[in-house]
């Protein structure tokens, strides 16, 4: 029997490299099942421990979580060059915006996280598993995107009480994943909530993963990615009417630093 076994094994290890040579859809099916297994696994793991640590849902469980998944990066041969880090030091609450590509940019969001911060996702994620639980204990605000009306009430409450709770809010404004190497149009929740709560908008950008990333075509590699964090955008005597402009705004800024962190000529 354990001959059995041992013979299977070796003929699994000989092969696993012929199998990830010969095909870069296995190779990709395994990168991707790996990072969703180290997800799923690690939320089971750390949810007992945030509970212990800090009793339930609060963004101080944030500091665990983002100390768990800032070795993930390691797994997949990526590494990350950050600047301007020094711009999330604003006093108090404020909105943080950045282009979304990937379920990959959980590691980017972790790598650069400040404390005492919040991301808004869509609601489905709260039944992803054990993922679900861990970033409801990490205090995600959830919103149905289904639902205008609905989603821009869970703004508004955001709006109101990040000063209170002293939180920052970290919000996708292309309001979906685009792994294009450009930026969808914004959606402008984000900049309603920084002009209603009064707080400033701190654009980050991450390079473009096209070079190492690419689910059409199983691209799954190790590469760079660069991280730049802006400066902040104020919003104080800001109204709703000066919205558009402000995110309008805060998106030419973000694309062009995209073009320019991706060696990509700006048009
Ligand atoms: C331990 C190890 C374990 C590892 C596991 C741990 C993992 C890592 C841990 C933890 C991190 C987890 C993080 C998860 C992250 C997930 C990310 C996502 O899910 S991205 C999808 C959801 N995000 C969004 O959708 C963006 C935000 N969206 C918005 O802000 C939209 O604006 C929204 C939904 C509020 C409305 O969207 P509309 O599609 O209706 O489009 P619009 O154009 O923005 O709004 C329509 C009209 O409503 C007004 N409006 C929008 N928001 C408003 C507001 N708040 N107040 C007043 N008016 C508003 C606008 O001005 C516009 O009106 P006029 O065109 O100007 O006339
Ligand atoms: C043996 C493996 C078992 C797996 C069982 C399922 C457990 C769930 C495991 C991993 C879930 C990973 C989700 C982590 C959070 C990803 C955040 C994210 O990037 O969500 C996408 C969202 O921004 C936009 O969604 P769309 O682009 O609009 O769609």
């Amino acid at each position: 029997m354990e001959l059995g076994w041992l013979l299977w094994g070796a003929a699994v290890l000989l092969l696993l490299p012929v199998l990830m040579e010969l095909s870069p859809a296995v190779n990709f099916a395994l990168r991707i099942g790996f990072y969703y297994l180290l997800f799923f696994v690690c939320s089971a793991l750390t949810a007992p421990v945030c509970l212990l640590v800090n009793g339930g849902r609060t963004v101080k469980n944030m500091r665990i979580i983002k100390t768990v998944v800032k070795t993930f990066k390691y797994f997949f041969g990526l590494r990350f060059e950050v600047k301007g880090l020094e711009n999330f030091e604003v006093e108090g609450p404020a909105i943080i915006v950045s282009n979304h590509q990937s379920i990959l940019d959980m590691m980017g969001l972790m790598e650069v996280l400040p404390d005492n911060c919040v991301q808004v996702g869509k609601k489905e994620l709260m039944y992803a598993g054990t993922v679900g639980l861990i970033i409801y204990l990490g205090g995600v605000i959830f919103i149905n995107r289904k639902s205008t009306s609905s989603a821009k009430m869970v703004m508004a409450e955001v709006a109101k009480t990040m000063a209170t709770d002293n939180v920052k809010v970290w919000v996708y404004p292309e309001g979906t994943r685009n792994c294009t190497g450009d930026l969808l149009p914004f959606k402008k929740g984000a900049f309603h909530v920084a002009v209603q709560a009064q707080v400033p908008v701190i654009p980050v950008v991450y390079s473009s993963f096209t070079t190492f990333y690419n689910p059409k075509k199983n691209l799954f590699t190790s590469g760079k990615i660069k991280v730049e964090v802006l400066p902040p955008i104020e919003t104080k005597g800001l109204t709703s009417d000066d919205v558009s402009e402000l995110t309008d705004r805060c998106y030419r800024t973000m694309r062009a630093t995209l073009f320019r962190l991706s060696g990509r000529p700006g048009e």
